[in-house]
């Protein structure tokens, strides 16, 4: 079981590789979000990305910020500063793009967030390197390449920490989170549309609950919540 850090109390990008997965969350109503972190939670997963995709994302998010203080909630598909800025004052704790925009970066520096930023290329990577990053986020994670991908990206780069996100299902999360340079994996799975739209929390949580066995799995030396993939990251 993981623990998220209590509301108010600092997170860095660490506390999502003590989880080692993230799940990616899409949602039509702040119910839904709420009761989406609760099953994410009872199944030991104490964590969720809510993506600014939808009308209710910031609605959502501010729910599970007020009502799951044990929930690490954090905003994703955030690609402005302005977004920043909503994802904040509504509670997010953490902040997730899709691509690297340095306006996202700084904005979030700005209000004291860590930001995991999405990269698909070396040429990435270096822009990232050059704000001072030592996390990101690989996106989309399938496409480009996957677990081979991360290999070769993090050759060049030793000491920098993936987030592979896209595509990724419980059956292949095992063969990102065995690499040392993964520090979690994300992804919608555990809280797939069709689930949330039958109201069956059920098996979010039991997804959740593999995804954690999963990630205990993958990472065996030290076990969950101190394993090596959740080594200290600097902001
Ligand atoms: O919204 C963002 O910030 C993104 O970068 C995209 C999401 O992380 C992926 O869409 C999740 O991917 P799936 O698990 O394949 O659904």
């Amino acid at each position: 079981m993981t623990t998220a850090p209590a509301t108010g109390a600092p997170v860095d990008l660490s506390d999502l590789g003590t989880a080692g997965v993230v799940p990616v969350l899409v949602v039509d109503d702040a119910a839904t979000g709420l009761r989406a972190a609760a099953a994410l939670a009872d199944g030991g997963l104490p964590v969720v990305e809510v993506t600014f995709r939808t009308a209710a994302a910031r609605d959502a998010l501010a729910a599970v910020a007020a009502e799951r203080p044990d929930v690490l909630v954090g905003a994703g598909t955030v690609i402005t500063a302005a977004q920043v800025d909503a994802a904040v004052d509504a509670g997010a704790r953490f902040v997730v793009s899709p691509g690297l925009s340095v306006a996202v970066v700084e904005r979030c520096r700005e209000r004291g967030v860590p930001v995991l930023p999405g990269v698909a290329t070396a040429t990435d990577v270096i822009t990232a390197l050059d704000l001072g990053l030592h996390a990101v986020k690989l996106f989309p994670a399938s496409v480009v390449g996957g677990p081979s991908a991360v290999k070769a990206l993090s050759a060049p780069f030793p000491g920098l920490r993936f987030v592979p996100t896209g595509g990724i299902d419980a059956s292949s999360a095992g063969d990102y989170l065995a690499l040392p340079s993964v520090l979690a994996v994300g992804g919608s799975w555990m809280v797939e549309k069709s689930l949330l739209a039958a109201g069956d929390f059920d098996e979010v949580a039991r997804r959740a609950r593999a995804a954690v066995e999963a990630a205990a799995a993958a990472r065996p030396t030290t076990g969950a919540g101190t394993s090596a993939g959740a080594g200290a990251v600097a902001r």
